[in-house]
């Protein structure tokens, strides 16, 4: 049974879900805070379900022996360190919509509580003060908001704004003119947005990119008394530079519900009064959690039990409906992979993978991703579909993919063809009725082979004698030859053979054979599949 730890505060409902769905687990909301207790008892788990708390960094994913998923019960995966997590093929998986509209809903309650100083006029209040004339608010009616990120939960705000009367402007470097015009916003360069706003909200994700994005130079950019909101990350905005902008005046209020080091038990901007601070809310609200904990706990299960992938951030999505008739095909692309892998020992240039027919209009990155994983095992074995990619970019290969219509008498096939600096290789296979792999053409060969577990692979110049040879050498050293397949290009030209074996063929044997000058080349394959 797979083994799950929740390492942060998560609705009930997620424990709830992973136990009906018979995945064991336990629930430690305070161990994602404790670093070293973590790292001493990750190994034993198959799942790991967080928040924002858990920092999941390579120290913690090295020991993590086990772990094959890390759900992150929300949005931001920043806590996460995705390079290292897919180099050990871990799947990273968010629940991208569960906490949107809670998240939205909070900025917009940041900028009516700015517009309108509700934090300070409540204390104030409730102080027994009764200031009236020290609070002057600003109306948002025909105020301009600027939204920058305008993907899920920044057009939810864009969209509120609208309502409320704003002009509102976005600025996101993937928004599209339609989708723009269906928001009712107007799309701007960042700039213009700065330029322009009344009010600046931010929701894009930390990235390299974004990171600091609010700096002093961004300020300058602003309009004088500009209220600024935060409830993306705090390290979209330099600190220090927006503590500047409030001292000065150039920006009226800020209100900050994420902050770069969290939790942030200190800062200067407490000291503010034009600053309004939550401690990272955006998502607390209880349809967000039970959202997002209901959401994380069936993608785990579902991963982790039948091998469904959706929301992954490192992995093509694969449903649950999907996931039985797309087995037999990751099995072929896998073992095509493999063939190629095994028969090259020089370093790989370029990879081709080709889908025709049926498998054309299949979910070809995850395919893709099985073809690689199988083709650069024999270089580095602790490869699969997630890390596979990720290895391929990093060896700088080139890939590419081509789709086209059934073109021969399969209903589909794939085709991998490996350019490496001596030579091009390809073989092509398809999955039978029976579901199980086979080869149907080697090296521009046709044949029809299944995928055995041993394999003894040679080529040679066709000519008479060779099945003989084969057979006498392998009978001689007692190697049993459990089948036997043979192709050709034409008489008298390249001539492959396959021998399915019931154990691995002999070192021994294999040099005899090596030595032999009717062949030009053997090799010993292995592949994953039952043995028959
Ligand atoms: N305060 C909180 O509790 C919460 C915070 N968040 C944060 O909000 C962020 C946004 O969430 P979603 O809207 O769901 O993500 P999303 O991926 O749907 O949208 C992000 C948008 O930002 C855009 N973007 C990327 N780089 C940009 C750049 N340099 N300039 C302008 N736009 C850029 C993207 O094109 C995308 O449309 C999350 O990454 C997370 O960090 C999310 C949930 C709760
Ligand atoms: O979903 C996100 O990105 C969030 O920032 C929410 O964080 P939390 O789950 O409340 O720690």
């Amino acid at each position: 049974m797979p083994r799950v730890l929740v390492s942060d505060k998560l609705s009930p409902t997620a424990v709830q879900i992973f136990k009906d769905r018979g995945v064991e687990v336990d629930y430690l909301p305070d161990l994602g805070k404790d670093k070293d207790k973590l790292l001493e008892v990750i190994g034993q788990y198959d799942g790991l379900a967080i928040r924002s708390a858990t920092k999941v960094t390579e120290k913690l994913i090295n020991a993590a022996t086990n772990l094959k998923v890390i759900g992150r019960a929300g949005i931001g995966v920043d806590n996460v360190d995705i390079p290292a997590a897919s180099r050990k093929g871990i799947i990273v998986m968010n629940t991208p919509f569960g906490n949107s509209i809670t998240t939205a809903e909070h900025a917009i309650a940041m900028m009516f509580a700015l517009a309108r100083e509700l934090p300070e006029a409540s204390a104030s209040t409730k102080a027994g003060k009764w200031e009236k004339n020290r609070f002057m608010g600003v109306e948002i009616t025909g105020k301009t908001l600027g939204v920058v990120g305008c993907g899920n939960i920044g057009s939810i705000v864009a969209t509120r704004g609208v309502g409320l009367k704003m002009h509102v402007i976005a600025f996101d470097p993937f928004l599209s003119d339609s989708r723009a015009q269906e928001l009712g916003v107007e799309k701007v360069e960042l700039d213009e947005l700065l330029a322009r706003a009344d009010f600046i909200t931010l929701h894009t994700p930390m990235t390299d990119k974004t990171r600091g994005m609010i700096n002093a130079d961004a300020i300058a950019k602003m309009k004088k008394g500009v209220r600024i909101i935060n409830c993306a990350r705090g390290g979209l905005i330099v600190e220090q530079d927006l503590l500047e902008g409030l001292k000065s005046g150039k920006v009226a209020g800020a209100a900050l519900d994420v902050f770069e080091v969290e939790p942030a038990t200190e800062s200067p901007f407490f000291g503010l009064e034009n600053v309004i601070a939550t401690p990272h809310l955006g998502a607390s609200t209880s349809e967000a959690q039970e959202n997002v904990a209901l959401q994380v706990a069936e993608q785990m299960s579902d991963y982790l039990i039948k091998g469904a992938v959706s929301n992954a951030i490192n992995m093509p999505s694969i449903t649950a409906e999907e996931a039985p008739k797309l087995k037999p095909f990751v099995k072929l692309a896998e073992v095509l992979g493999a063939f190629v892998g095994q028969v090259t020992e020089e370093p790989i240039k370029e990879v081709e993978i080709l889908f025709d027919g049926v498998t054309a209009s299949m979910n070809t990155r995850a395919l893709i991703s099985a073809a690689l994983a199988g083709l650069i095992r024999p270089q580095v074995s602790d490869v699969n579909m997630v890390s596979a990619p990720i290895m391929v970019k990093e060896r700088g290969i080139v890939l590419s993919e081509v789709k086209r219509d059934k073109s021969g008498v399969f209903d589909g096939y794939i085709k991998l063809t490996v350019t490496t600096e001596k030579q091009t290789r390809s073989i092509a296979g398809t999955v039978f009725s029976d579901g199980k792999p086979r080869f149907i053409q080697i090296k521009g060969i046709n044949l029809d082979a299944e995928v055995g577990q041993h394999m003894l692979y040679t080529t040679n110049p066709d000519a008479p004698g060779i099945i003989g040879l084969l057979g006498t050498i392998c009978g001689q050293n007692g190697v049993n030859i459990a089948n036997f397949q043979l192709g050709r290009n034409k008489p008298g030209g390249d001539a492959i053979a396959l021998l399915y074996l019931d154990a691995p063929f002999p070192e021994k044997v294999l040099a005899e054979l090596r030595a032999n000058p009717k062949i030009a080349s053997a090799k010993p394959l292995k592949f994953d599949v039952a043995a028959a």
